[in-house]
């Protein structure tokens, strides 16, 4: 019997086999796992903690596999453009501006939003990493962080920089939190790192067993000039670089051919679908269920805020399942059992982290979804809620590593008016200087 325990109580469990029973879940704070579920546990034991989960449904932490949690700074700033504009004519010249207390302020910010909607877990693209790391720490989340490479446009100098610092804070970094952040390698993506810098830092992180993350075939104007200039799929030159290993995880995933899906499934790297950030940007839309039937790992991200406009997982998993459809024309495509496994243990699977399911022995990174909202009732089948009727502010709970992070909607962790006003004063200053 675990000496310092959590006891989630009065819920409906989802098990990963998507069934929903009604169970107490034991969890092992000192080494954050789940240690039982059963019904009526409460009755046997005296847990240290207890939460109260009636009328709710306990499920794993939701997994947000790419984002840039800054970039809640620049919620509202740019809107309506396509991607390649939106990067060069606002949004870059607008990061340029960034500290690292910029930095620090929005990915606070970022995390309270995540937390409050249930996510656990996330994959963090951006700069100033130290910052992003040490928000993390405090939050109590789960990541996969790292610096991101742009080379062109850059001289040498700051080009081998660039790539230097995603390697350095890659290596520092990786196990800091108490294991909770692990690192990855993250040129940024196919186009905007040069080729021979790019396979050194494939190389190098690989070499020292570090996962690599990119933005991958996520717009046309993307794939076209790629094609034209190597004859070749972008994913095929991917694989080539070596960035398609097992751990490896692409953002987008939009523009892929059959012969891409099937390369993606042999070579067993995942693919984060973003599709609030395609259907904003107009990227278009990801093949989801073809990349399913092949075996993908499928993971679901809402990338930076700038581009979604909010960090609320729910809505991705909703937006994933309808858009799925309308891509496929067919409405049996990315069903809700589908979403709900893409958004949890896909997440986890797509990352290398553990958590994304409730089991004993599994990290205790949970979520707590009411299900008393008038919009939850009748609540014929909870998969389909969770899919297709949940809100982020449905979540009355988060957990992770066995942690409360947010209680009865109270995020226990960071402080959460005094995050959302740094990082208001904090945007409105960027935003000036950036102008
Ligand atoms: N060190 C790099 C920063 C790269 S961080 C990752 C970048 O991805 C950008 N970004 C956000 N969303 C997307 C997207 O959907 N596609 C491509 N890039 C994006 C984001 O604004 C940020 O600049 C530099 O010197 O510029
Ligand atoms: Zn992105």
């Amino acid at each position: 019997m675990a000496s310092d325990t959590l006891l989630v109580s009065g819920g409906r469990v989802l098990r990963p086999d998507s069934d929903v029973v009604e169970a107490d879940v034991l969890v092992d704070r000192e080494d954050g796992r789940i240690v039982e579920i059963g019904p009526d546990l409460a009755t046997d034991r005296d847990a240290d903690e207890t939460l109260d989960a009636s009328g709710g449904i306990v499920m794993p932490g939701l997994v947000n596999a790419h984002t840039h949690a800054a970039m809640t700074l620049l919620r509202g700033y740019a809107d309506d453009k396509p991607l390649d504009a939106w990067l060069r004519e606002d949004i870059w010249p607008a990061e340029a501006e960034l500290t690292a207390e910029d930095v620090r302020a929005g990915t606070e910010l970022g995390l309270v939003e995540m937390i409050r909607s249930g996510t656990t877990t996330f994959a963090d693209m951006y700069f100033h990493v130290p910052e992003v790391v040490a928000a993390v720490d405090e939050a109590g989340m789960r990541a996969r962080v790292g610096h991101g490479v742009v080379t062109v446009g850059k001289d040498e100098e700051a080009a081998r920089a660039d790539v230097r610092e995603s390697l350095d804070v890659a290596r520092e970094y990786d196990g800091a939190a108490d294991g909770r952040i692990r690192t990855a390698v993250m040129p940024h993506s196919l186009t905007t790192v040069d080729e021979p810098l790019l396979r050194e830092a494939v190389a190098e992180a690989h070499a020292d067993g570090i996962p690599v993350h990119t933005h991958a075939n996520e717009t046309r104007d993307e794939v076209e000039p790629i094609v034209a200039e190597r004859s070749e799929r972008p994913l095929a030159y991917a694989d080539d670089v070596g960035l398609l290993s097992e751990a490896d995880f692409l953002a987008h995933g939009v523009h892929v051919d059959e012969t891409e899906i099937d390369l993606l499934a042999e070579r067993e790297a995942a693919v984060v679908h973003c599709p609030a950030s395609n259907m904003k940007l107009a990227s278009g839309i990801a093949p989801v269920q073809d990349l399913l039937d092949a075996g993908v790992t499928v993971a679901l991200g809402t990338d930076g805020a700038a581009s979604n406009n909010d960090l609320d997982l729910f809505d991705e998993l909703r937006d994933a399942a309808m858009l799925g459809k309308l891509g496929a024309d067919d409405a049996s495509a990315v069903p809700a059992e589908a979403a709900v496994t893409m958004a949890t243990r896909g997440g986890a699977e797509a990352l290398s982290l553990p958590g994304g399911r409730v089991e004993v022995g599994a990290a205790a990174d949970l979520a707590v979804v009411d299900f008393d909202a008038p919009h939850l009732a009748p609540a014929h089948d909870p998969v389909s809620h969770l899919a297709y009727a949940v809100r982020g502010s449905d979540v009355r709970h988060t957990i992770c590593d066995g942690q409360v992070l947010m209680r009865d909607r109270e995020i226990l962790t960071l402080d959460e008016d005094e995050v959302v006003e740094t990082a208001r004063r904090r945007a409105v200053d960027l935003v000036a200087r950036a102008e």
